[in-house]
């Protein structure tokens, strides 16, 4: 729980980049992690990743950013890292309208092999190059806020990793966002916290919780949804379970108590 972290804990906190390829997401991260910008990038191919110390608003963290191949091409490469993600930024170029419109489809990709729900998780939206001349504009900021709003996506901010603009800000944002979730989540467990006997309750088959068909009342009566994910995911005190949701095709057994 936040309110009970020791002082000068760091907390480390992965950080994935998506959006399509060239829109700038390694030379976001490189901008922020080493202050380095490079005119003439190569395509990314998989992931790579980079971490860097950051204090936000008095609090320590490590953040490992992993920058991710935008090419469709690489899709295989990309997607098992997503998991055990803590924030996403989503990132699209101001002059070109099409990386815009992907976020759409980058943000299901992330939910899905991440295994989130999206109103619990922390997205950032990130319009890169805007150091751009006003006429190669083609995202007005309005209408990325229009659909950060229909989108339940709360915080959004431009950049440029060329000159440096708002780039370790976007990164903080990230993390107040992060930090934001979090809350909610605590709020939630608290609420929360009484165990409703009435409650039908799901297992999932294969959890060490419920072996041998999962019959025993007892298994159930935690009254928590079991995650197929990490056992850390299992800790029921841990607000990072509260973004996680039953993965595609798998079956479930339903506990009536
Ligand atoms: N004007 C401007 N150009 C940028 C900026 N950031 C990146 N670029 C240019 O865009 C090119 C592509 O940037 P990358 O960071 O490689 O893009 P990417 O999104 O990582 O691309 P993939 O690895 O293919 O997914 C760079 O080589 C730069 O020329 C920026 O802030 N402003």
């Amino acid at each position: 729980m936040t309110n009970m972290r020791p002082p000068n804990k760091t907390t480390l906190l992965k950080v994935v980049i998506l959006g399509d390829g060239g829109v700038g997401k390694s030379c976001l991260m490189n901008r922020f992690v080493s202050n380095r910008y490079d005119e003439n990038n190569f395509h990314t191919i998989g992931v790579e990743f980079m971490n860097k110390d950051i204090d936000v608003d008095g609090e320590k963290y490590t953040l490992q950013i992993w920058d991710t191949a935008g090419q469709e091409r690489f899709r295989a490469l990309r997607t098992p890292f997503y998991r055990g993600s803590d924030v996403c930024l989503l990132c699209y170029a101001i002059d070109d309208y099409d990386s815009f419109r992907g976020l759409k489809q980058w943000r299901q990709e992330f939910v899905n092999y991440a295994d989130v729900k999206p109103d619990k998780f922390p997205f950032i939206v990130v319009g890169n190059k805007n150091d751009m001349a006003h006429h190669c504009r083609q995202v007005p900021f309005d209408e990325v806020k229009q659909w950060c709003d229909q989108n339940t996506i709360n915080s959004q901010i431009e950049t440029s990793s060329k000159t440096a603009t708002n780039v370790t800000d976007a990164f903080v944002l990230a993390v107040r966002q992060w930090k934001h979730m979090e809350r909610i989540a605590e709020i939630e467990l608290k609420q929360n916290d009484t165990i409703d006997l009435t409650k039908t309750i799901k297992l999932a088959h294969n959890r060490f919780c419920c072996t041998g068909g999962g019959s025993t009342a007892s298994t159930s009566a935690s009254g928590f949804q079991a995650s197929d994910s990490d056992d850390e995911s299992m800790n029921i005190s841990s607000p990072r379970r509260v973004g996680k949701k039953q993965q595609k095709g798998q079956s479930l057994t339903q506990f009536q108590l």
